[in-house]
Order: structure tokens, then C-alpha cells, then sequence
């Protein structure tokens, strides 16, 4: 590759040759093709620039590279009363306290019904843990085994079985301790958290994963008004146990026992939750089923407009009067198989699911049902558990109340062999009850908690946020290991990267300027004889 353009008589030294390349226009020539002619000095401008982006981005990746190097891990399990599922999370050493650094790696699902359901057969709670137990360890690299911390959370399954049967809650939990703490991980205990625990956690996972205790700098400079440092609510429906926790207006809570105060990231909130035990989605259609049954004792037929016209179910009596839940007026039936049919009507439906709340007395200014108090709902909610589920299966997580009555009456209005037919893929007892499922919600939303239909637009129905599984599991881990400061952690008013980013658009503007203002000012004469 030569260079044409002015002719040289004599070498040149490596200063004339800069000069030469930065001032004036020369053919460069490749073999025997002349390239276009185009001014030197934007080769090197451009080149300059190609370079410092490429080095810029490489700086950018390298510095939000994120090795496990400086990873921390931590295990939850939450055994609920239809499942028990598993999480691992990781967080970044160096950040523990910030907000929404922790996030869910990954989650197992564990074969086979809840931990309360071994009561008669111990030994297998324990034992049904071990595969997602050894998937844990493949996950948590080697070196982080020890330090790893490992909880279980027993939910409203195993509380009703400690209320039926003490010693048989007891059993069960030691066998799940026995087989937890035989991996090499940091085995921090397996306990039976209470309702408002439950409620209270799932209120923190969600505010910690949506950012809503960070107290931005930004304030301080701007009127509150542009920035809402509120929170928002948590529903959680569950299969034994359905939770409501927000933060309300303070004048209207008049029951204290339902108050938890949290003081998180410098800020005080004074935190409404109850847990309704008896009322998770199978729990209710249990009370329901109940219920009907006393319309007749002397019947072992019912039928039931929750469930599709052409369905029908036999029921064991005994698996159904669990010694724990019952509905008011419960009296022992005299038969011991109960027969369904299907009539599927939702308006009957909602009949008969109004029957297992009690309505008729309220001790406070506003009540949900059996006496509880309910200060008025406000502002947003995370709806999650069979709350996401159900609604997602119908697809009216993003409708309004009407359109969400008028779905759920046409599904229930279908017979058991449209559905069947158009779900052919969906789990036979999910499909059944997901007439029932969608009209109780709409019961225990708008008639209950008084979700009018203004007010249901502030329900958000989400499974996860940002990859994280909404529920109580994070929220839990998050307090047992204290990363949630009391104090508001000292927070740069920019993030890292968005520092980096600004500083590298500054750098690349400036020297472009620099570049374009020397270009433009001092326009270098073409070399005279003399250079040469
Ligand atoms: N339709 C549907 N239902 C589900 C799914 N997963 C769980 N469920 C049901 O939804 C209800 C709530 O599920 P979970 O939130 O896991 O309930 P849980 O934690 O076992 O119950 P609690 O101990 O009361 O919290 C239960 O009746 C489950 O059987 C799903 O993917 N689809
Ligand atoms: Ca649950």
C-alpha cells in the first residue's frame, strides 16, 4: 500500500510524515485500486472515536461483568399446604443493603402433596425434599456450601394440622430438620411461620423487589410530589390461608392485634395484615362443600352451580371434616360419600360461597367477614399465589371487575365437556375448579375486602417481579439475614453504572468537540514546497 498525492523528493522525518497525514488530502492507494480522496484528518478522528466507544463499552461490560467471585446465596422452602417449593437467591457481597439487589435464581418444585399431608407417614416429608435439596447443591457453587443459609416456612397446612394434631406437626418437623440438615449447607431451623408473618413477609418481598423502600437522594432536592415513596399492598390466596396486608390510613385501624410496625430503610410504616386460616382456595370449596351438605343430612347427593353442568365428584366425608376448618353450624353428617353434580351458575355459585362468611356481626367500623376488622382499602396491590393462577387462566389479569364477572359467569355457564374439550392440557383438578376459584375471588375481593370496581383497578395479578416469584419466601430471608437496614444506607445519587455511562458520553462528546473545533479553527494549509 502506497501513498499518492504531493510528490516527495527527499525522506521525510516522522514529524513531516504527521504533518503531511493530518493536513492535506492524499490518494491512498491499495494495489492497483485508488481509493476515494478524502481528507485525512477525519480518518484519524474517526478512528479515534471507533476506538475510545470500543474501549468505553469494553470498560462498561467488564465493570458490570457479574462473576459469582463475590456472590452470596441463600435458600428458602416454602412449605405451603398443597406444595412445597424451593428457592435460591443471590446478591452481590458488596451491596447487601441495597434494595433489589437480591434476586431468584432459581426455584424446584417438590413432587407430591405438602409436608402436612406425611402426618400419618413422617418419614416421607423429609424424604420428599431430597431431590430439590440435591438440585440446590449443584446450583450453590461448592466454595459458597457452608455459608449458605437454608430456611423451611411451614404455612397454614401444617398450622391446621398442629391444631388437629400437635404431636403429629411436631413429628413432621423434625423429620423435614433431620433431612435439611444432613446437606452441607447452613441449616438455619424449620418452623410454622404465624398468618401475619406470612402476610407481613409478602408485603416486604414485594416492596423490596418493586424499589419502594429506597428513599431516592432525589427528594430532598425535589417537592414530594414528583416522587411516591408509598407502597403497595399484598394479597396472597394460598390453598389453605388467604392473607390482605397494606399499609392503610392511619385513623381508620382499630384493631391493634392486626398491626406489625416495620422501621426499613429509615422510615416507619405502620403495616395492616390478617391471615384468614380456613379460607385458601381449597380450604373455602371444602367450607362450601360443607355447607351444602347440611342443606339435607340425610342426602349424599348435592348439587353444586360451582362446578360444570355434566361434572360430578365423589367426596370422602371424612377428608372432608377436617377437624379445623368447618363452617358455622357444622353438625356431623350421617353418610360418608358425598356425591356432586355440576349445574354451573355462577350467580348460584356466589349464593353458596357467601354462606361459609359470616356477615352478621362487626364488632369495628368496617369488618371483612367473622368479625374481622378491615380498615378501607387504598391505593395499589400485588395480587399474587392462586390469586395470578386463577386470574391468569381466565386472562382478565389486566380487566376490569366487569369484565371479570362476565368471563367467569360464561366459563361457568360451559359444560364439563366444552371445557375439557377446549383445555385439553390443564391439570383435571385445576380445570374443575376454576369456575369456583374465579367466583370466590370475586367474592373475597369485592364483597369482602370491598374492592369496588374503581378501587379493583389498583389490583395488580403477578406472578413474579423482575424474575423473582412474588410471595413470603424473599421477605423472610431478607429480615433473617438483617438485609433490610433499619437506616437508609448512604446511596450515591447515581448508580455505578449510570456514573460510568455519563462519564463516557462526556468523555467521547468533549474530544469530539475538541476534534470537529480544531477541524473547523485552525484549517491546516496544504504542505508548502518548503516542508518537503
Ligand atoms: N390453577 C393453578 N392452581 C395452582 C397452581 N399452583 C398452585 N395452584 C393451586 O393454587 C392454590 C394456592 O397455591 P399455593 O400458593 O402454592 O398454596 P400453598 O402455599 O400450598 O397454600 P398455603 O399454605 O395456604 O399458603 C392451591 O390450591 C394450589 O393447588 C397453578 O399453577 N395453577
Ligand atoms: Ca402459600
Amino acid at each position: 500500500m502506497g501513498f499518492r498525492g504531493s510528490t516527495f523528493s527527499k525522506p521525510l522525518s516522522w514529524h513531516q510524515g504527521f504533518l503531511i497525514l493530518q493536513s492535506c488530502p492524499i490518494d491512498v492507494i491499495s494495489g492497483t485500486k485508488v481509493w476515494k480522496r478524502f481528507p485525512p484528518r477525519y480518518v484519524i478522528m474517526g478512528f479515534f472515536l471507533i476506538v475510545g466507544i470500543i474501549a468505553l463499552i469494553a470498560v462498561a461490560v467488564a465493570q458490570n461483568h457479574h462473576s459469582t467471585r463475590n456472590s452470596k446465596y441463600g435458600i428458602v422452602l416454602d412449605a405451603g399446604s398443597s406444595h412445597t417449593s424451593l428457592y435460591i437467591y443471590e446478591w452481590p457481597a458488596e451491596k447487601e443493603n441495597d434494595t433489589g439487589v437480591v434476586q431468584q435464581v432459581d426455584v424446584c418444585d417438590v413432587e407430591g402433596p405438602g409436608i402436612s399431608t406425611y402426618a400419618n407417614a413422617v418419614k416421607k416429608a423429609g424424604y420428599s425434599l431430597k431431590h430439590c435439596m440435591d438440585k440446590a447443591k449443584e446450583k450453590v457453587p461448592l466454595e459458597k456450601h457452608q455459608e449458605t443459609p437454608v430456611y423451611l416456612g411451614a404455612t397454614a397446612g401444617m398450622r391446621l394440622l398442629r391444631l388437629a394434631n400437635e404431636d403429629a406437626a411436631k413429628k413432621v418437623l423434625s423429620e423435614v430438620d433431620m433431612t435439611l440438615r444432613s446437606y452441607p449447607f447452613n441449616f438455619q431451623g424449620a418452623r410454622i411461620l404465624s398468618g401475619e408473618e406470612e402476610g407481613a413477609y409478602g408485603w416486604i418481598t414485594l416492596n423490596y423487589l418493586l424499589g419502594n423502600f429506597k428513599q431516592s437522594v432525589w427528594p430532598q432536592f425535589m417537592p414530594r410530589l414528583f416522587f411516591s415513596t408509598g407502597t403497595i399492598g399484598a394479597l396472597d390466596l394460598g390453598g389453605a390461608s388467604t392473607q390482605i396486608t397494606f399499609v392503610p390510613n392511619q385513623e381508620s385501624i382499630e384493631s391493634p392485634e392486626d398491626i406489625v410496625n416495620f422501621y426499613l430503610y429509615g422510615k416507619n410504616y405502620t403495616v395492616y395484615t390478617h391471615s384468614f386460616l380456613c379460607y385458601g382456595k381449597d380450604q373455602a370449596l371444602r367450607l362450601k362443600l360443607l355447607q351444602d351438605s347440611l342443606q339435607d343430612p340425610l342426602t349424599s347427593r348435592v348439587q353444586d352451580p360451582c362446578f360444570h353442568q355434566g361434572y360430578e365428584r365423589t367426596i370422602d366425608i371424612a377428608d372432608l371434616q377436617n377437624k379445623s376448618c368447618r363452617p358455622p353450624g357444622f353438625t356431623m353428617s350421617s353418610y360418608s360419600l358425598l356425591q356432586i353434580e355440576g349445574t354451573g351458575d355462577y350467580e348460584k355459585c356466589l349464593a353458596s360461597i357467601d354462606k361459609i362468611f359470616n356477615t352478621s356481626y362487626c364488632p369495628y367500623s368496617s369488618c371483612s367477614f367473622n368479625g374481622i376488622s378491615l380498615p378501607p382499602v387504598s391505593g395499589n396491590f400485588g395480587a399474587f399465589s392462586a390469586f395470578y393462577y386463577v386470574m391468569k387462566f381466565l386472562n382478565v389479569t389486566q380487566a376490569p371487575m366487569d369484565k371479570v364477572i362476565e368471563t367467569v359467569k360464561i366459563f361457568c355457564s360451559k359444560t364439563w365437556n366444552e371445557v375439557k374439550t377446549e383445555f385439553p392440557g390443564i391439570k383435571e383438578k385445576y380445570l374443575s375448579e376454576y369456575c369456583f376459584s374465579g367466583t370466590y375471588i370475586i367474592s373475597l375481593l369485592n364483597q369482602r375486602y370491598n374492592f369496588t370496581k374503581e378501587k379493583w383497578q389498583n389490583i395488580h395479578f403477578l406472578g413474579k417481579i423482575r424474575n423473582s416469584d412474588a410471595g413470603w419466601t424473599l421477605g423472610y430471608m431478607l429480615n433473617l439475614t438483617n438485609m433490610i437496614p433499619a437506616e437508609q444506607p448512604y446511596t450515591r445519587p447515581l448508580s455505578h453504572a449510570t456514573y460510568i455511562s455519563l462519564m463516557a458520553i462526556s468523555s467521547i462528546l468533549v474530544i469530539s468537540l475538541f476534534l470537529i473545533g480544531y477541524v473547523t479553527f485552525c484549517k491546516p494549509k496544504c504542505l508548502k514546497k518548503e516542508i518537503i
